[in-house]
């Protein structure tokens, strides 16, 4: 299928140079993955539709070229992810933080919508979430608005900051 030619060109990106860094953007549908990306690029936020599949991006900040691979979070789609990983199920950031072959992957949680009166706090999604748990990798929790754009060049600044750590 399409979507398996799809997934067997991005296991040929696999291999990353150097100043290239390759992100994963993953999460639960409706969360904002997309208009984040498209905020980064500087693209218009106004007609976003649920991704169907993956959406790729890459964006130059800080003298790297960020690879941003933005991972429909739909229930249907959430299976696929696996094919990436050679596991089953990754829903719980527990999970992904078992992965083997993301192991000492810098994480960054974007608590997103906080335009949101409703959106829940940066710190009580880091509860909920146990991040002061994770003991194997650098962290951050950052507070962003993908609409309005606040928060989303701090997020990848620190991701940048944390890759150049992890290299040097
Ligand atoms: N208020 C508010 N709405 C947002 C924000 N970020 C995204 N949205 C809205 O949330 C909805 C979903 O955004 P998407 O970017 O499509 O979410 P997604 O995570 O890519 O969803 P999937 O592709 O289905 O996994 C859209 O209506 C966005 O306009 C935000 O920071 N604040
Ligand atoms: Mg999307």
């Amino acid at each position: 299928s399409l979507f398996q030619g799809l997934l067997s060109i991005l296991r040929k990106l696999k291999s990353t140079p150097d100043q290239e860094v390759r992100i994963l953007l993953l999460g639960l549908d409706n969360g904002g993955k997309t208009t984040l990306l498209k905020q980064l690029a500087s693209e218009d936020i106004s007609h976003i539709t649920p991704t169907q599949g993956f959406n790729i991006k890459s964006v130059q900040s800080q003298g790297f070229k960020l690879n941003v691979w933005d991972i429909g979070g739909q229930r249907k789609i959430r299976p696929y992810w696996r094919n990436y990983f050679e596991n089953t199920d990754l829903l719980e950031l527990a999970e992904l933080l078992d992965e083997e072959k993301l192991s000492g992957v810098p994480v960054l949680i974007f608590a997103n919508k906080q335009d949101l009166l409703t959106a829940a706090p940066a710190s009580e999604i880091a509860e909920g979430l146990n991040l002061h748990t994770i003991r194997d990798r650098v962290w951050q929790i950052q507070s962003c608005s993908a609409l309005t754009g606040e928060g989303v060049q701090d997020g990848m600044n620190w991701v940048c900051k944390s890759v150049n750590a992890k290299r040097k």
